[in-house]
């Protein structure tokens, strides 16, 4: 026998206590309008009052002032007795005590983010905009979701009107009552997160030498002692990295200090099959690589590593110099574009390659009617984004690795070099054009995987070799593959991501008829490196970075 079940009770009493007031003139009007008695606390009250929405402050509820500059509001038994208790079992203690049900709570919570996103944020300004109240009414209601509706998004408030309206009993079903009830507790869970995090980077741990509790603190670790990430389920896949993984993809939730405009997270799907795992981490590398270059530019990612890269003075001669280095490796790859997708690039495309994945900041209407034909291509857009500006963006945006056992937390590689820290350490000055071949190398090479040689050459990179356990063999491999695609070395400039430990790195290039390197130097045998590279007539750039990348 199936039990039926309750048949819901219309909403009789709200309370509204908002910071954000957006829509919530519109919603307590519309509550109002369906007989809805509503209850408000000081500034939210005083502002539905004011356009003439007949509202109860809860001061005059509780017969308690709100106090200690709102420290004190809706903490009455007659608020929190109203949300928690269970209709049907507390009815007579709820009687007993004059409280009233309160069957649906809209509160949404001092802006702390923004509050400690601003310079000039004390430790006693964070403190203050602790909201207390709301998210003890909003964990309350969530708690008791069987008899109480709870609201923490202005968003939602329009869909709820409707089905309060729709509803026999004017009503919310517990379907939707359980749905808003998940979402409250995510909501207190991200906020209270947030606290520990800010609160967490200031107190004694293995980061920081000692609690600093000052107003302005100038140095506070950028490390919180427990660290509590937040991030929205985007998209189950049908499997991971292999088909017997099991994957999701989480993405970071938009607000103060997340811009995720312009990433693969927030880009839109044209067309194409679903994003596997491996789409998804070969396209982030491939768009993250290509935002580097100011200029037209293509990049071709295969496997997470750049099969060829290329800048050009339209995006279809990027694409084609691109795709030159290692056409090979191009089948099946991702191409990511840093300018907008237009139709003869796509014809090129579809004429000479299989891809998976094409990724621009806009795909011109022409173009994306060309590219339906080939239907299981993934075609994605990510709205415009701006050049890295490596100098400016010292933001402080956390990179993971997970261990077995931990996570491996590290600032993002958001610098390519310093500036004044480039030297020119050999006897030979480079020339302008070494020196741009350096440079674009160089880009490159921070996106390859360790260790990294790219050799390039007038803004295309002619041989690029990866994930190697020696630096030799990454410049042999390198050399190896323009040699198979019938590219000429000669007087390209070759990258390392990292300094070369021996004269041997050097002595290769030299043979392949390498005129530039760049790279950090630092090796304890850079005296015997500068050497190498003097008797081979070879210009040395030392930049004083490194760019590992695992
Ligand atoms: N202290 C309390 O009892 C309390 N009750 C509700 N609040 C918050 O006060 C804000 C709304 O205040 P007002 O309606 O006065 O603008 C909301 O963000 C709500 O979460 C409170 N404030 C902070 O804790």
């Amino acid at each position: 026998m199936t039990a039926t079940p309750p048949i819901p009770k219309p909403i009789k009493r709200a309370l509204l206590s908002v910071s954000d007031k957006e829509g919530v003139l519109e919603f307590a009007q519309a509550l109002h309008s369906l007989g809805v008695e509503i209850l408000s606390t000081g500034g939210t009250a005083k502002l539905l009052a004011l356009h003439g929405i007949s509202v109860i402050e809860v001061a005059d509820y509780t017969g308690f002032p709100e106090m200690m500059e709102g420290r004190v509001k809706t903490l009455h038994p007659k608020i929190h007795g109203g949300i928690l208790g269970r209709r049907g079992i507390d009815d007579e203690v709820m009687q007993m005590h004059s409280i009233g049900g309160i069957d649906l709570v809209a509160v949404n919570l001092y802006p702390f983010a923004q509050t400690v996103s601003k310079q000039d944020c004390t430790l006693s300004k964070a403190i203050e905009n602790i909201d207390i109240g709301g998210p003890t009414m909003v964990r309350a209601a969530a708690k008791n979701h069987k008899d109480v509706a709870i609201v923490v998004n202005p968003n939602d408030y329009e869909a709820i009107i409707t089905e309060i309206s729709s509803n026999e009993h004017k009503s919310l079903s517990i379907e939707t009552r359980f749905e808003l009830a998940v979402k409250a507790f995510e909501h207190t869970a991200h906020y209270d997160g947030m606290i520990a995090n800010f609160l967490g980077c200031r107190v004694k741990s293995p980061a920081t030498e000692q609690t600093v509790i000052e107003e302005q603190p100038k140095q506070i670790s950028p490390f919180p002692r427990t660290l509590n990430l937040h991030l929205d389920l985007k998209q189950i896949m049908r499997y991971g990295e292999n088909a017997h993984q099991l994957a999701a993809f989480y993405i970071d939730v938009p607000g103060v200090n997340h811009n995720t405009l312009g990433t693969v997270s927030s880009a839109i799907q044209h067309q194409g099959k679903a994003l596997s795992f491996n789409n998804i981490a070969d396209t982030d590398a491939a768009l993250e690589c290509v935002k580097s270059f100011k200029e037209p530019a293509c990049v071709v990612v295969k496997h997470a590593n750049p099969c060829g890269v290329a800048i050009g003075s339209s995006l279809l001669e990027a694409y084609q110099r691109a795709y030159q280095t290692d056409p090979t490796s191009a089948f099946g790859g991702i191409i990511a574009f840093n300018r907008e997708l237009d139709p003869v690039t796509a014809q090129a495309i579809i004429d000479q390659q299989f891809v998976e994945v094409i990724i621009a900041p806009s795909i011109a209407p022409n173009a994306l009617s060309l590219l339906s034909k080939k239907p299981n291509v993934r075609i994605l857009s990510t709205g415009d984004f701006q050049p890295i500006d490596f100098v400016q963006n010292n933001a402080v945006k956390f990179d993971f690795k997970r261990v077995n056992g931990g996570l491996l937390v590290q600032q993002r590689d958001e610098a390519l070099y310093e500036a004044d820290e480039l030297k020119i350490v050999s006897k030979r000055q480079p020339t302008e054009k070494e020196m741009q071949d350096a440079l674009f190398a160089w880009t490159v090479a921070k996106f390859v995987k360790s260790n990294a040689i790219v050799y390039a050459k007038d803004g295309q990179t002619i041989g690029i070799g990866a994930g190697q356990m020696s630096r030799v063999y990454s410049a042999k491999i390198a050399g190896i593959k323009a040699q198979d695609e019938g590219l000429d070395v000669a007087k390209s400039a070759m990258a390392s991501d990292a300094f070369f430990p021996f004269r041997d790195g050097i002595d290769a290039a030299a043979a392949v008829g390498i005129t530039c390197i760049i790279q950090p130097g630092g090796s304890m045998r850079d005296e015997e490196v500068i050497a190498a590279a003097n008797e081979h007539g070879i210009a040395m750039i030392f930049t004083n970075m490194r760019h590992f990348r695992h």
